[in-house]
């Protein structure tokens, strides 16, 4: 028995029969709880058990699919040799140790400066944000304001990158908005997931405004999870990270007992 839902449990009976099987996941929020420093993000230790678990069964690919910076997703998710990694939303590519860089030219980084020097004076001018730098833009972290100091410093922000002249994608997320000179989604990143792997069938869980991309571009047979509360396009949804680990440590029981 497990405590997943009985609709859940047959949809991953179903999903664990695919000829190949692509298991995307999101890392904040849904492998690690949120934490106030990035750099102390880890996967709960069932959900690294329950990946681990996944990562032995043949025909099966297992990718982490972040907003983070390809670095700094490797460095927190201590992702294992044969996970595929995807960084920035989908604009970096980590595969087998191979980096696919972002195609930044020139007038690219000219933008990704411009939107530096205007960001850092809206986190000088609001104390308690700070920022990330990632290779084709930045997030301004409010996970230490209240609410209506952290609207101000939205605001500000969204201003000041407009102010700037910066044709940025800008991205809402939990207690951080991002500014990037690329326009990729991890809509994107799936599709290119799926055609990189073969994938037959995908499961993607998300916990973030951001995931609605990914859970956007999955079709009928494939598997759609949503980690805790908000509108959401997504099948199914859990309320934590523990939860997505029990749903991993079942679908990887369920596709070990397909004799894979
Ligand atoms: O796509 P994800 O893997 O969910 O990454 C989204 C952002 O995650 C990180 O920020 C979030 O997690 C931090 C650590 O728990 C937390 O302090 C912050 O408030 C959250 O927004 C990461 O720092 C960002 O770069 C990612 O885009």
């Amino acid at each position: 028995m497990t405590g997943l839902s009985a609709e859940l449990n047959a949809a991953l009976g179903r999903l664990a029969d695919a000829e190949h099987l692509l298991v995307a996941l999101d890392f904040d929020g849904t492998l690690a709880p949120f934490v106030d420093n990035p750099d102390d993000s880890r996967a709960i230790p069932e959900a690294a058990e329950a990946v681990a678990r996944l990562l032995d069964v043949s025909h099966t690919t297992v990718a982490f699919v972040s907003g983070r910076a390809v670095d700094s997703l490797q460095r927190a998710s201590q992702a294992p040799d044969g996970i595929l990694l995807v960084g920035s939303h989908g604009a970096e590519y980590r595969f087998d140790g191979v980096d696919t860089h972002p195609p930044l030219g020139d007038a690219d980084l000219a933008r990704v400066a411009t939107l530096s020097v205007a960001l850092e004076e809206v986190s000088a001018a609001h104390p308690g944000t700070w920022i990330e730098a990632k290779p084709a833009g930045f997030a301004l972290h409010t996970r230490h304001l209240d609410g209506h100091a952290e609207n101000a410093a939205n605001d500000a922000a969204r201003a000041a990158a407009e102010a700037a002249g910066v044709p940025a994608k800008v991205r809402d997320g939990k207690n951080v908005i991002e500014f990037s000179v690329l326009s990729v989604t991890k809509g994107d990143a799936i599709r290119h997931l799926r055609d990189y792997t073969g994938a037959t069938a995908v499961l993607y869980a998300g916990d973030d405004v951001t995931d609605e991309d990914a859970f956007a571009v999955l079709g009928d047979g494939d598997l759609s999870l949503k980690c805790g509360e908000g509108d959401s396009v997504a099948r199914y949804r859990v309320a934590t990270p523990a939860d997505v680990a029990d749903v991993l440590a079942r679908l990887a029981e369920l596709r070990a007992a397909t004799g894979r």
